[in-house]
């Protein structure tokens, strides 16, 4: 992968001390009587600027209702959740398309291409249905980073899983947004094309000044980030900084079958 110039980081200076997105008692209930689920309950949240981090937790613990509430793709039943210091639930429809196509970055399982549109055209979409020009040097940079210089004219089909899901990437941050949200990014992957997708993650935070938020089932995915978060039963359980494989996997041992706390040791 080519190294990236340093290109100035996408923290406005207005925004230093305000985390990129945050949520306060974070509450998501699902159904009614015997079918209702609580997927989050009241959930406190801060994602920094500049730092990438990574949801775990068992199947049906939260983690994609917690990114999809944090990315005004899905409604709280309580509590609020900010990108920046606007709070999500005070926009109206119009309000939350906006501000999620120009300011929140989205990668997702399935790489969710157009087919008809070169790697380039994708990446600029978004940026082109909103009427606005690209930074050239921010998305010469993004280019470089992802090391599609040279696959820039061809179609989706033309390209590998792992070339897709990074021409994803790339146009996720070709806008320059305040928050990546990506969920299941390598999930679709092998393990070589995985370790490309989350290494251009990790260089859009470290070099960039990017800020990445990342569901995962994969521990060796989640030694990429700067921090997991682990959620059980709709609540963060444990958190874990400049975390390795090892010590995500031995974490993830700690819930049982059911997806519940265990005592280990
Ligand atoms: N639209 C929905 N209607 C009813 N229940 C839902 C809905 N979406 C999610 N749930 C329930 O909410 C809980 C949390 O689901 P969620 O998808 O957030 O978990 P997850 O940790 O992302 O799971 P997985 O790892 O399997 O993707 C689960 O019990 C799930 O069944």
């Amino acid at each position: 992968m080519t190294p990236v110039q340093q290109t100035s980081p996408a923290v406005p200076a207005t925004a230093a001390g305000t985390p990129a997105a945050r949520g306060r008692a974070l509450t998501k209930v699902y159904g009614r009587g015997d079918t209702r689920v609580t997927a989050l309950d009241a959930v406190d949240v801060d994602f920094r600027h500049g730092e990438f981090t990574a949801i775990m937790g068992p199947s049906g613990s939260g983690k994609s209702t917690l990114m999809h509430c944090m990315a005004g793709l899905d409604s709280l039943t309580s509590g609020s959740a900010w990108i920046g210091d606007t709070e999500l639930s005070a926009l109206d429809d119009r309000g939350l398309t906006r501000l999620r196509r120009d300011r929140i970055g989205f990668v997702f399982q399935a790489f969710n291409l157009l087919p008809t549109l070169t790697a380039l055209e994708n990446i600029t979409l978004p940026m082109d249905i909103a009427g606005r020009t690209p930074d050239a040097a921010w998305l010469d940079s993004v280019v470089d980073a992802v090391g599609l210089r040279s696959r820039l004219g061809h179609r989706p089909a033309e390209l590998s899983g792992g070339q897709q899901q990074r021409v994803a990437c790339a146009r996720a941050l070709a806008g320059r947004p305040q928050v990546v949200f990506a969920d299941e990014p390598t999930g679709n992957l092998d393990s070589r094309s995985g370790a490309s997708v989350l290494s251009f993650l990790r260089t859009s935070v470290r070099e960039m000044g990017q800020t990445v938020v990342m569901v995962t089932h994969d521990p060796a995915a989640a030694s990429y980030a700067d921090r997991v978060l682990f959620l059980a039963d709709g609540r963060i359980v444990d958190e874990m900084a400049a975390p390795t494989a090892e010590r995500v996997l031995d974490r993830m041992k700690a819930f049982d079958a059911a997806g519940r706390i265990v005592e280990v040791g």
